[in-house]
């Protein structure tokens, strides 16, 4: 069965977010007070863990089934020369995961993630979303739906990632349509387009913003209309688990970019994620202020594929290291605060 079978499926699960465990979010904050370092002292790491112990509804988290989710589309606009690169090496790029030789397949084996890779119709692009909808109704909850499935009752931590030549455009539009802004704030180089490109693809945007104006303003809209297959697949993964409270790890751009619509209408869907990392594309910094989230990295990446993400995973892990390795006060014999 597939998760999100209709459009009302879509809504309720945007409508019914499950909290995280205020119980787990206590103990887990008593750990911190009680553990042999003055107070707050690891500063982001205790907040890591206090975050990972309310969506584990643990309050000492572990991230033994972690995954990283990749997501691959292509999209119909490239016809107008957005990219630095041909859609071909959508394709290309996942025979590449699948061999074992992209950036993520290196950085999930170092974080310790397991690699779900899903490749959506790539033989068959989005309609070009300057003249059409890039998905109708069913190729939307498809793609949602595939994102969903992605997400496996027990994992601990799902890190979210995309692979899509041209998508930097789709999220620029996405972000435009979903916050205001103009299209030039939103675009950047992507893969690397020179200033031409640049002034390609906002033109481009424009072009889909007016072609899209007047549809309805809703996050299933804007996302059909602007999205493309491995971002609404994300915002599946997301959605999905959230209703499993499994807490999540955004990549780049493109990836938080999958949230914009959705966040616009219901800011704490970003509630159960972290921001991995803040990437070069500069639309990035200004979707993270959107969307309310503090990147736990900035590492000048711009990648995509969860790359960002995964490195992040690594300061994840050593946030758990602590909150669950370390003595107490009590148990090290070590004098407390005056
Ligand atoms: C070899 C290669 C590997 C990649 N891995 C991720 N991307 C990234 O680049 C694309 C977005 O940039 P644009 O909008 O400029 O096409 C996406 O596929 C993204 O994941 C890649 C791009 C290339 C060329
Ligand atoms: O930030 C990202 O995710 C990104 C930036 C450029 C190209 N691909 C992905």
């Amino acid at each position: 069965m597939s998760r999100f079978a209709c459009l009302a499926a879509f809504d309720a699960a945007l409508e019914r977010l499950p909290m995280a465990d205020a119980a787990a979010i206590a103990a887990a904050r008593a750990r911190q007070a009680s553990l042999t370092k003055p107070a707050r002292s690891l500063g982001r790491l205790e907040d890591i863990a206090v975050f990972l112990a309310g969506w584990q509804g643990n309050p000492q988290p572990v991230i033994e089934q972690g995954r990283a989710a990749i997501f691959a589309g292509n999209h119909g606009f490239v016809v107008h020369g957005v990219s630095a690169f041909p859609a071909s090496v959508t394709a290309a790029m996942v025979g590449n995961f699948t061999a074992g030789g992209a950036a993520i397949n290196a950085l999930a084996g170092a974080a310790g993630l397991d690699l779900r890779v899903v490749a959506l119709d790539l033989d068959r692009p989005t309609a070009d979303f300057t003249i059409a909808p890039a998905m109708d109704e069913a190729e939307c909850l498809a793609a949602l739906s595939a994102g969903a499935a992605a997400v496996e009752p027990g994992l601990h931590l799902l890190v979210v990632g995309e692979m899509g030549i041209g998508n930097s455009t789709a999220a620029a539009a996405l972000c435009a349509r979903s916050y205001g802004g103009t299209p030039a704030q939103w675009v950047g180089p992507g893969t690397g387009v020179d200033a031409d490109g640049v002034a390609r693809k906002v033109a481009v945007v424009e072009r889909a913003l007016a072609f899209h104006a007047d549809a309805p303003n809703t996050p299933f809209e804007t996302l059909r209309r602007l999205g493309g297959r491995e971002i609404a697949a994300i915002a599946g993964a997301v959605l999905e688990a959230r209703r499993q409270r499994i807490p999540v790890v955004l990549d780049g751009f493109i990836s938080c970019a999958a949230l914009a619509p959705l966040a616009a209408a219901v800011p704490a869907i970003t509630d159960h994620c972290l921001a991995g990392h803040c990437s070069a594309e500069p639309g990035h910094i200004r979707l993270l202020k959107h969307l309310g989230l503090d990147p736990l990295l900035s590492l000048g990446m711009r990648l995509g594929e969860g790359s960002g993400a995964a490195v992040a995973v690594s300061v994840i892990r050593a946030a758990l290291a602590t909150h669950n390795g370390m003595a107490t006060f009590a148990e090290a014999g070590v004098a407390g605060s005056l």
